[in-house]
């Protein structure tokens, strides 16, 4: 039987580099590419269409970041799927991203310095806004989208007694001292991306907690430093341009300056090929590439607090039933 893979933000960068490899993987997938914008998912199925002819690639509209956008993408996939065996949560923003450059120069000659290089820690801050359902944007589009995407499918997610897996693709700049349990949106705070992934990490293990006995399985992995829109977005392209032979030069001294979306995709394949057996929740799993350009996946434990995941996952729940009655309120006014 065919795996049902979906996968989120397909259109460009890890989650596009992710597409590629899992049609190398097994061609007889049915691959479903979820982006909000319909033009360039075309262009990423063309894309991925040229090496792989004959593979089975569906579009599905899907922003993340919008609760009236995935409680329709999910009515569509619970439409065109009895199953799915893979789901990739791997959409992801960080927007007006600031690099404070004097840290960065402190932290150059610091004993932190490889610290800081493969976790931006104290160097990277965003300015978040409130989207058009009152969330912040950050959250709803890296945590919650994805969180109701997974309660409205979890008829999908391992009906008769099969496993389902869900991967997340978090960061390694997930940080503990960034979020707040009693402000899970981040609202307060200038580290909404950090906040975001830490919460995700969080969730993936109480999601484990709940669904393993179900046959629902969920890991958090890290694609390292990757080139992509995202981090192009962070400084001004003729910064990069100077900086990336120091790019190069400095993956020959850390493992998690991956660099291409190609690398970055390795821990996201290195799943897909695990028995759900062998997975360890409380683990992170790093995309990592040696000085010499050796792909390989390590698990690394998440310094993560049972007990606040446990609370963040009903937090989520109630905030998911207020969503939901708006939504209808907002389907009666109409
Ligand atoms: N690059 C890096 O170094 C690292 C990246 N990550 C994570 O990897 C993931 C992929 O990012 P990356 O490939 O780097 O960057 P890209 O910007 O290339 O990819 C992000 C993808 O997410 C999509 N996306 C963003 N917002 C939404 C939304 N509201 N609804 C649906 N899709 C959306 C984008 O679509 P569109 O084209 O329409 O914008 C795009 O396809 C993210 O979660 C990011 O946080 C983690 C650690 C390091
Ligand atoms: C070569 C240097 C003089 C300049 C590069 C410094 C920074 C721009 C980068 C150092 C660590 C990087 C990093 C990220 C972005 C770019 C850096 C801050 C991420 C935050 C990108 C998104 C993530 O999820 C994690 C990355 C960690 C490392």
């Amino acid at each position: 039987m065919e795996k049902v893979v979906l996968v989120t933000g397909a259109n460009s960068g890890i989650g596009l580099a992710l597409c590629e490899r899992l049609l190398t993987e097994d061609s007889q997938l049915l691959l479903c590419l979820a982006c909000r914008n319909m033009k360039r998912a075309e262009d990423a199925r063309s894309a991925l269409l040229t090496s792989h002819i004959n593979a089975h690639i569906d579009l599905l509209h899907l922003d993340v970041g919008s609760v009236q956008s995935v409680l329709a993408a999910a009515q569509e996939l619970k439409a065109r799927y009895n199953r799915i065996d893979f789901l990739y949560l791997n959409a992801g923003i960080m927007p007006n991203p600031q690099v404070d450059v004097k840290a960065l120069f402190k932290g150059l000659f610091s004993r932190n310095v490889i610290n800081m290089f493969a976790t931006a820690e104290g160097l990277l801050t965003q300015q978040d806004r409130l989207n058009s359902d009152g969330l912040q944007e950050v959250f709803a589009t890296n945590l919650f989208g994805h969180f109701l995407l997974i309660r409205e499918l979890e008829p999908l997610l391992c009906p008769g007694g099969q496993t389902s897996r869900i991967v997340w693709t978090s960061s390694s700049n997930a940080r503990r001292s960034a979020f707040s349990i009693e402000d899970i949106q981040h609202r307060n705070g200038m580290e909404p991306y950090s906040s975001s992934k830490y919460a995700s990490d969080m969730l993936s293990l109480a999601l484990n907690r709940h669904k393993n006995s179900q046959g629902l399985f969920s890991s958090v992995i890290c694609p390292g430093l990757v080139m992509t829109n995202l981090t192009y977005g962070i400084l001004p392209s003729f910064f990069w341009t100077l900086i990336m032979p120091i790019m190069w030069l400095i993956r020959i001294f850390t493992n998690t300056f991956t660099l291409t979306p190609y690398n970055g995709a390795e821990a996201l394949h290195w799943l897909f090929v695990q028995n759900s057996e062998s997975l360890d929740p409380r683990a992170k799993y790093h995309s990592l590439t040696s000085g010499l350009g050796k792909n390989y996946t390590q698990p690394q434990q998440m310094d993560i607090d049972e007990q606040m995941s446990e609370i963040l996952y009903s937090k989520l729940l109630e905030l998911e039933k207020v969503v939901r009655k708006k939504q209808s309120e907002g389907n009666v006014d109409k």
